[in-house]
């Protein structure tokens, strides 16, 4: 792609290029920054490796036509690959294994098939609360969130339990996970000093994807046969042909579960609460939905959807903080681009999402925390593809469903549950990895004494 008249970071060097300022911990900060300067199209180059950047939701909804651009498996995706191979998030569209998981898993996530998952959530849900409910002081949301979802997934994926809430500190597999998914995406980085201070060495990288890769080939093992994702795997064919999965790709697809599956999930919890109790007339209100739909009751899977404020409080969270936040587009065949770009086939751009969500021509105001940005009828003004934190396409999230299923059955029970208190202090800083998370956000939760009147 010719990026000779894009804009970028003023002051661009001979072969450092864009460097000075970029912090290798927030990239995506870092761009976002960028971005609101720039506009909706713009490059960063960091010694002679160049990145378009598309924020603007025009430009955007052109990259989300099917017919003209797909997903980009590329930069850090392909890293990926060392740990989860051609599972469904790191596959290729033309892969063969790509469609065959697809069309075998995706009835797993169709919003009926939420029916099967409700009760192993509200099983999640429940160690959560028995944690905070013996909690004695503040508790870290995003670790907790984490080990929700954690636990969440390893039930409705494996029928296995991390045990997250009854350890300190994350299980082995989790944080494999975490210094894997920073050594491939620091693979890019072209400094070895700083590759090697932030990403690990080759040798741990083996040991920890060894670790993911034993764990779940134990799970498999061990399995009794239920109702989960893998035991779809292991035993469906492709619905029309027949043709099953092979071992090595099932192992892959639940290592992608278990990574696209979780973090996800909790850094929306996570945002949503601290944005919630930031403003505590909005929280009143969603917790006003939860008693008025609940009550008191434990909801069943149909409660769920009912809380349809508590689904907008997620969904404002996901457009401030999308939890994945960007995708890659590349071109089908030669294109141009707003009338003015010139992109060849194969040429490709990165759409992180937090500035197409703040995008001010589809969104008013767009730092404030707003809920009623995603009533029906203001959803209906906007243009459709402002919004996409689960992505676009044929290789949008497959798990939507169940993460939105999850998140407002957990977001529910824990403002039907608790009042919390507030650190006034904190000020919202956020860990980048894969994904999105506050870091060093606390709450102390508080039983209700409606709460402890119907429990206690
Ligand atoms: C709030 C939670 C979640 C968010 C924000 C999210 C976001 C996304 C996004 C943006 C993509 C597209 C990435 C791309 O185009 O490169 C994606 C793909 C994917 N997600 Fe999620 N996700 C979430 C939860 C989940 C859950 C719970 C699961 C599994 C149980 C899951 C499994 C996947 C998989 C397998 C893909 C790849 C699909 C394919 O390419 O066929 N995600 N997700």
């Amino acid at each position: 792609m010719d990026t000779s008249t894009l804009p970028h970071r003023p002051g661009r060097l001979p072969v450092i290029g864009d460097l000075i300022g970029a912090n290798p911990r927030t990239p995506l900060q870092d761009t976002l920054r960028l971005g609101r300067r720039l506009g909706p199209i713009f490059t960063r180059k960091i010694f002679g490796f160049e990145i378009v950047f598309v924020g603007g939701v025009d430009l955007v909804t052109e990259l989300n036509d099917e017919t003209k651009f797909g997903k980009h498996v590329g930069l850090g995706i392909e890293n990926l690959r060392a740990v989860a191979g051609d599972g469904l998030f790191t596959a290729h569209t033309h892969e063969p294994n790509w469609r065959l998981a697809h069309d075998i898993l995706q009835p797993a996530f169709s919003a009926e098939a939420m029916r099967r998952y409700h009760p192993v959530m509200l099983d999640a849900a429940r160690e959560l609360t028995a944690a905070w409910d013996a909690a004695a002081g503040p508790v870290d949301v995003a670790a907790d969130m984490t080990r929700l979802t954690l636990e969440t997934i390893g039930l409705a994926g494996f029928g296995y339990r991390f045990g997250s809430f009854e350890r300190a500190e994350p299980h082995p597999f989790v944080t494999a996970m975490i210094r894997a998914l920073r050594y491939a995406q620091l693979q890019n980085v072209k400094l070895p000093f700083v590759r090697r201070a932030f990403a690990g060495t080759a040798e741990q990288n083996r040991a920890d994807i060894a670790t993911m890769t034993n764990l779940v080939d134990e799970v498999i093992e061990a399995r009794e046969g239920s109702e989960n994702l893998l035991d779809l795997m292991l035993t469906e064919g492709h619905p029309t042909t027949g043709e099953r999965l092979d071992p090595v790709n099932i192992r892959n697809q639940a290592i992608t579960f278990v990574v696209a599956g979780h973090e996800t999930t909790s850094g929306a919890l996570s945002f949503a609460l601290y944005y919630l109790t930031r403003h505590p007339e909005l929280l009143a209100k969603a917790r006003a939905e939860v008693d008025a739909v609940w009550g008191d009751r434990e909801p069943d899977f149909g409660d769920v959807a009912k809380l349809r404020y508590v689904r907008r409080c997620l969904d404002e969270a996901m457009r401030l903080w999308p939890t994945a936040p960007g995708y890659s587009r590349e071109a089908r065949e030669d294109v141009v681009l707003g009338g003015k770009h010139r992109m060849r086939k194969g040429d490709w751009v990165i759409v992180p999402l937090p500035l197409v969500h703040r995008d001010p021509a589809a969104w008013p105001d767009p730092e404030r925390f707003d809920p009623d940005r995603f009533e029906p009828a203001a959803v209906k003004k906007r243009p459709a593809q402002a919004y996409k934190p689960f992505g676009t396409g044929e290789r949008a999230c497959i798990g939507r469903q169940f993460a939105l299923h999850e998140a407002v059955l957990a977001l529910g029970i824990v403002l039907q549950r608790y009042d919390f208190d507030v650190d006034p202090s904190y000020e919202l800083e956020i860990v980048e990895s894969l994904t999105l998370k506050p870091s060093g956000f606390t709450l102390r939760p508080r039983v209700r004494a409606a709460a402890t009147a119907t429990t206690g």
